[in-house]
C-alpha cells in the first residue's frame, strides 16, 4: 500500500502575498498532501491582530491550487490539530518565532513521530514587491489613510 505523506504548514495568512505563495509551493513539494493549520486570532499574540476574520483567511488559503486542505486552528491547543492529523512533516516558516527543537519535544512527548523542517525565505524579485502582510498594511495606510 502506498503510504501517503501529509506536509503540515501553518500561520495567520491575513492579506495574502507572494512570500505566502512561495511558502506554501515550498510546504507541498515537501509531500503528496499538503493541509494548512490557520491560526486563530487568539493565538497572534506576537504582532497586530488580523485584519480578517478566521474563516475568511481559511478559505481564500484553501482556495490556492497547492493547498488540499486548510483548517481553522485549535484555540487552546496547538498541538491537537496536530495530534489529529498525525503529519510526517511540519514546516515552519522561515521568519516564524517557533523553535523547532522544542515543537519536536512536544511532538515526541505527545507519541506523535513527525519531522519539523524550516522553509526558505523569498526575496524579492521585482521593484517594490510587498512581501509582508505588515508591509502592505502599512502601504495603506500610507496612501488612503
Ligand atoms: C506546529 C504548529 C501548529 C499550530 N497550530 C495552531 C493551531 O491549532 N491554532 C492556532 O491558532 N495556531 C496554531 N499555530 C500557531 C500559528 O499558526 C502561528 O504560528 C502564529 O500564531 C502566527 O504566526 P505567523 O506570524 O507566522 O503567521 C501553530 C503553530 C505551529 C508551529
Ligand atoms: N516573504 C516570505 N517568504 C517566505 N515565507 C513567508 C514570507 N512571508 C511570510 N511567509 C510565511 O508565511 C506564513 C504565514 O505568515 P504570516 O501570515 O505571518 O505573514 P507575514 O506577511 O509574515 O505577516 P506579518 O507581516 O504581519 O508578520 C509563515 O510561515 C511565514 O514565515
Amino acid at each position: 500500500m502506498t503510504r501517503h505523506t501529509t506536509v503540515i504548514a501553518q500561520g495567520t495568512f491575513d492579506l495574502l502575498h507572494p512570500g505566502h505563495v512561495h511558502y506554501l509551493r515550498e510546504a507541498a513539494a515537501m509531500g503528496e498532501e499538503l493541509c494548512v493549520i490557520v491560526a486563530r486570532k487568539s493565538n497572534v499574540d506576537h504582532k497586530d491582530a488580523p485584519i480578517c476574520a478566521a474563516e475568511q483567511r481559511r478559505d481564500v488559503v484553501a482556495a490556492l491550487e497547492m493547498v488540499d486542505e486548510a483548517i481553522l486552528g485549535h484555540e487552546e491547543d496547538i498541538f491537537v490539530p496536530i495530534e489529529n492529523r498525525e503529519p510526517d512533516v511540519i514546516v515552519l516558516g522561515h521568519d516564524q518565532h517557533h523553535d523547532t527543537a522544542a515543537i519536536e519535544a512536544e511532538l515526541a512527548r505527545r507519541g506523535v513521530d513527525c519531522e519539523v523542517v524550516r522553509a526558505s525565505g523569498r526575496e524579492p524579485k521585482y521593484d517594490d514587491e510587498l512581501l509582508s502582510t505588515r508591509l502592505i498594511i502599512d502601504r495603506v495606510l500610507e496612501r488612503r489613510g
